[in-house]
Formats: structure tokens, sequence, C-alpha cells
């Protein structure tokens, strides 16, 4: 649905996009994770067709964006990351307008922006002033906004950013909604954890290059697979480490201060038996807990250089 080929953008002798390379399906939630500055807003103008690129090329549905915007702007829905200020219009009369904007027919925009309203939680809203709505009720009508010609793909620049958990739930519910309908989705964000739990994809970029690029379950799994087992012993640290080292399911033993910590890879069942052994080899164990591996950590590591 969307590809980015060797995409490159300057700003006078800043090089924000360096030849980003990335390929997204239809009906994926993509995940667009990097620090401040990376590129995100940079790349999502550009598939917005705001702005243009310096070299390289963006499709959206086939279409590239700097040859026929008119056909990309048909078929995305965009929500840049600052909402601005409507004063004296209501959460309905402002859908209207973007209605209207898209030659929409009047009869068409009743039927459809109760609906819309619906979808994003705001009927209650409706003739609430946008500008007396929370962060979180108007970060939902920006995307009820960008929805109105009914786009197959939508671009949400940090649509969670300021939410609190709450809000972040609600987007996330709605998110899945819409991917329920099989639209595609780019959003970004710098949390890589938010994005997670929300995208079936994620790329991360970095100074304007993708450095990695996976598919969330499969990091997941292997986040389940590799778990860190953290042992602490009054004394025989050397000698538990040796006996560590030996099970099928260790990968790897330190020796942290009182603690030994250890990489699993086995499931529950293996786990029990590990602490059982250990107590029954007569170790001196104080206190064990389990901690997952880190997302960040994990993910880097299993899409090393996919991107690039
Ligand atoms: N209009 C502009 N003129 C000059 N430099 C710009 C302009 N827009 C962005 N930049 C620079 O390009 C780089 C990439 O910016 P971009 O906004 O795409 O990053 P980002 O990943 O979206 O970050 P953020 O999360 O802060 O929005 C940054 O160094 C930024 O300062």
């Amino acid at each position: 649905m969307i590809q980015i080929k060797n995409l490159r953008k300057r700003y006078g002798k800043m090089e924000a996009l360096k030849g980003l390379t990335l390929e997204i399906e239809k009906g994926t939630v993509f995940g667009f994770v990097g620090p401040n500055g990376a590129g995100k807003s940079t790349t999502m103008s550009i598939l917005a067709t705001l702005l243009e690129p310096t070299s390289g090329q963006a499709y959206v549905g086939g279409y590239e964006v700097t040859k026929s915007p008119k056909e990309v702007r048909k078929l995305i829905g965009y929500m840049p990351d600052f909402f601005g200020v409507y004063d004296n219009l209501t959460a309905e009369e402002y859908l209207d307008f973007y209605g209207a904007n898209y030659d929409i027919p009047q009869a068409e925009r009743k039927e459809i922006i109760p609906q819309l309203l619906e979808l994003v939680n705001l009927s209650h809203k409706r003739d609430a002033y946008v500008d007396s709505l929370s962060r979180g009720m108007k970060q939902r009508l920006g995307l009820a906004r960008c929805l109105v010609h009914n786009p197959e793909v939508l671009i949400l620049d940090e649509p969670a950013s300021g939410l609190d958990p709450r809000a972040r739930i609600e987007l996330r519910e709605i998110l899945k909604e819409l991917r329920n309908m099989g639209k595609t989705i780019i959003i970004s964000s710098h949390i890589l954890p938010e994005l997670a739990e929300m995208c079936d994809v994620i790329g991360i970029v970095e100074e304007g290059n993708l450095v990695a690029f996976g598919r969330v379950d499969e990091i997941y799994t292997r986040m389940q697979e590799t778990k860190v087992l953290r042992i602490r012993l009054l004394d025989r640290f050397e000698e538990a480490m040796a006996h560590l080292q030996q099970k099928v399911n260790v990968s790897q033993v330190t020796h942290e201060g009182n603690w030994l910590v250890v990489g699993f890879t086995g499931d529950d069942q293996q786990q029990v038996e590990l602490f059982h052994d250990l107590a029954v080899s007569g170790f001196p164990v104080a206190a064990f807990n389990e901690e997952q591996g880190d997302l960040e950590e994990i993910f880097l590591e299993i899409t090393k250089g996919v991107g690039s």
C-alpha cells in the first residue's frame, strides 16, 4: 500500500532523511518509532503530499506522491501532531466543515458525521465547542476528521502524545476498529512500548535512517522465549554458576553482588524444575525473581540492519 524508496529530505544543510526505504502492506498498523528529530514528521508530511522530498520516491496505493497528489489525498487521512484552534465550532460543525472541504454532499454528511462521532466515542459531545474538549477528545475528533472522506490509509503523527493512560486505551480500541475495517495505518511516536501495543509492524528511524523493522508478535514471542531470572544466594556463587551453566535452558549466567543473573529460554514448568533442582542440590537460595527482556533491546537485536 505504501512504498518509500531511498527518500531524502534536506532542510538547508540539515539532511533530515538520508535515503529512507520502507514498505507497508495493506491492512497493516505500522508504528514509526524514533527520537525527536529522527525524521518521522518529515516522512509523514511527504506521504501526505504536504512536503516535497529532495530526492527518492514515495507511493501511496501505487500513486507517486509528487506526481499524483490529488489521487494520493483521496486515499489518505492525515492527522498532524498539533491541533489548531477552532473558536465557535462545535464538534459536529467541525466535521461538517471538513466534509464540505472534500465536496461530500450535505445529505451524505448528515449521515456519516453521526457515525464518525460514534466511532470515536464523541456522540455525547456533538454540540460541544471544539475548544472545550479535553486533549484526548480533541485527538479523537481529529481522527474522525481524517475519516470524513473514508480514506484507505491513515497517517497519524504522534496521536498518543499527551494522552493519559485511559485516553490511550480508548485510542487503541478505535485503531483496532479501524484496522478491522481494513485501513492501513501509520502512527508515529518516540515511545516504543506505547506503539508496540497498538501496532502489527514497527520501524525504528534514527537520524533519517531506518535502523530496524519487524513484526511485533515476533518480538513478543522472542521476549517470552528469553527471560532473565535473578537468583539471590547467601554463598557458593561460583559453584552455583557452574551448576547452572550445565542446564539445557540456561543461555548465560553472570554474577552481580549477591545475585546470579540467568538468561533462561525454558517454559514455566522447566523454570519450576530449575528452582527445585537448586534447592535440592543444597544451594542457599534466599530469593529469586523473573524479568522480561527489554523491548527495545530485543527489538534492535532481532531486527538489526534489516532496514538499512
Ligand atoms: N521546516 C524545517 N526547517 C528546517 N529543519 C527542519 C524543518 N522541519 C524539520 N526539520 C529538522 O529535520 C529533522 C527531522 O525532523 P522531524 O520533525 O521530521 O523529526 P521527528 O522524528 O518527527 O521528530 P519529532 O518527534 O520531534 O516531531 C530535525 O532535525 C528537525 O529539526
